[in-house]
């Protein structure tokens, strides 16, 4: 078994692309600048918009954090959006994910201009990303395929299955691997909780994503030896004898499920921050314009 170790490639794409915008400054060009709009109090997305600035510190790219309220209504936080839309400054921005209940994530994710959307979630970039078309891809399916690549994973006529068909990592992610290039060209099978007697299908996997959120939800049993596997899923609970307070939990069972696989992701330390990686890469393709049409 090989850990795919996500923080360590992370590192290693953090220092190229500081080499690009170090390029970027010699030659006079413009330093890319990243907004990320937080709204509320959530911890985790807190943790990550942090993590995603001081990302941005480290690699020189210029950032900054629009803070709002709980309570903002939906058509204030459509307001900041629409400004950051006009902002000259900015180049990419992204609004951290989940949102408050009364406020419709599809609107403001619609509300995005496309040539800044960096988490590449507006309709007009899934449209484009499924044809194929130059476009920036969702950072996490985006941070899959870039550990599938440097870790050198043969996914030609594999068998994928994609477990969770969320927006914004399973049926985006279930799209690229099937696609006719590498990494893809996997017959990709992309199941949810309605699917019917899930571990004959994931059994079958060769190369197994899951992005669910429930907690070590894939057992020994549901894999079979030499799978592929990358955890997205990251869920907190509460754990006093840690110094942050919480303990961190993938949606695989890794102490079971490692010995039989040949590559796996740990959670944390997996695909995570290739997540935020994949991110500073969208945002220096929006400040070079590389996605205007
Ligand atoms: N606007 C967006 N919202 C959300 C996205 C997104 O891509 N855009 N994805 C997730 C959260 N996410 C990025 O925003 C994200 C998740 C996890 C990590 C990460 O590095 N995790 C660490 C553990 C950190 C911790 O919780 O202590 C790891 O796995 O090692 C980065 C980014 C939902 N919302």
């Amino acid at each position: 078994m090989q850990l795919i170790d996500g923080k360590k490639t992370a590192a290693e794409i953090k220092d190229e692309v500081a080499a690009e915008i170090a390029l970027l400054k010699d030659k006079g060009g413009k330093v890319p600048h990243l907004v990320a709009v937080l709204v509320g109090s959530n911890g985790a997305s807190i943790t990550y918009v942090n993590a995603k600035i001081e990302a941005c510190k480290k690699v020189g790219m210029h950032s900054s954090i629009v803070r709002l309220n709980d309570t903002v209504s939906e058509k204030e936080l459509l307001e900041e959006v629409a400004k950051l839309n006009n902002d000259k400054d900015v180049d990419g921005f992204i609004v951290q994910l989940p949102l408050p209940k009364h406020i419709s994530e599809k609107k403001v994710t619609e509300a995005i201009s496309p040539q800044k959307d960096v988490d590449g979630f507006h309709p007009s970039n899934i449209g484009k990303m499924m044809l194929n078309l130059p476009t920036f891809l969702p950072a996490t399916p985006y941070g899959i395929l870039q550990l599938i690549e440097r870790y050198n994973i043969e996914t030609n006529g594999k068998h994928c299955v994609v477990v969770g068909r969320s927006a914004i990592v399973g049926s985006p992610v279930a799209n690229l691997m099937s696609r006719n290039s590498y990494p893809g060209n996997c017959t990709v099978t992309l199941t949810h909780s309605r699917t019917v007697n899930l571990p004959e299908i994931t059994r079958t996997a060769d190369i197994l994503i899951v992005a669910l959120g429930k907690p070590e939800f894939i057992t020994a049993d549901m894999v079979k030896e030499g799978v592929v596997i990358f955890d997205v899923g990251i869920t907190r609970k509460a754990d006093s004898t840690k110094k942050s307070g919480y303990k961190l939990f993938g949606d695989v069972k890794f102490d079971e499920v490692a010995p039989k696989a040949s590559f796996i992701t740990p959670v944390p330390g997996g695909v995570g921050p290739m997540t935020i990686v994949s991110l500073l890469k969208n945002t220096i393709l929006a400040a070079k314009g590389k996605m205007e049409s």
